[in-house]
């Protein structure tokens, strides 16, 4: 990790502590995770990646250089097909259908996070665009890489941990945090504060995501 991804980690650094010890996170490392909650969480995060994958490709749409436009147009190829054949095991282990799926209403934590992706990615300019797609890379890799340490043997979610420990994920992350540094470097400072602004409410999206799936919470009633 060099250059401007620095500043961005220690900005964020007391979150992403939080983040890492998140009862989801635990649970899911010593497998104790409810399956129910591990389900929901699942379907949530199968509606999340379509979005996710929308915002990679705007992002790419308005890249200037092709290494970046493949960077993130592969992402969004990536994001729809291997984790997607991810969801597709836990959703057959689990006995979801297509159809129950389909009928799922998106959560109120995972709409905020799309919704917000796509605004950025819509109406942000580039170098936003990328700060805001990069929580979500960083952030699996780095609590996949952490549970995997310390996962109990026999854990029930080992596909999901062996996802995004492994060396396929970070080879995105890896090449995702240097076009990062690439875009803030070629910026003035303006650039990296609104960076550094979408980075860290990205951040912010992914505890709530999981302190949602965790508490199992759908949208708050008046
Ligand atoms: C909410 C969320 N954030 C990130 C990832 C990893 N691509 C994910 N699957 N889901």
């Amino acid at each position: 990790m060099t250059g401007f991804t620095q500043t961005l980690a220690a900005a964020t650094a007391s979150l992403n502590r939080q983040i890492h010890a998140m009862p989801f996170n635990r649970a899911l490392a010593d497998g104790t995770l409810p399956e129910a909650t591990f389900r929901g969480y699942i379907v949530q995060d199968a509606h999340y990646l379509e979005g996710f994958a929308r915002a990679l490709a705007l992002v790419a749409a308005k890249a200037s250089d092709p290494d970046a436009i493949a960077l993130l147009a592969s992402s969004a190829a990536g994001a729809i097909s291997a984790e997607r054949s991810l969801h597709a095991h836990y959703m057959q282990l689990f006995g979801v259908s297509a159809e129950q799926f389909a009928a799922t209403e998106v959560s109120a934590a995972c709409d905020h996070y799309v919704s917000y992706l796509l605004r950025v990615a819509a109406i942000g300019n580039f170098a936003e665009g990328v700060a805001a797609l990069l929580p979500c890379f960083w952030i699996y890799r780095d609590v996949g890489r952490a549970i995997a340490e310390r996962a109990a043997p026999g854990n029930p979610y080992a596909a999901w941990i062996d996802t995004y420990a492994g060396e396929a994920f970070d080879e995105g992350v890896t090449r995702m945090l240097a076009l990062t540094d690439r875009v803030a470097a070629a910026g003035d400072a303006a650039c990296r504060a609104r960076m550094q602004a979408a980075f860290a409410r990205c951040c912010w999206h992914e505890w709530h995501f999981w302190d949602s799936a965790y508490h199992e919470r759908g949208w708050p009633a008046p």
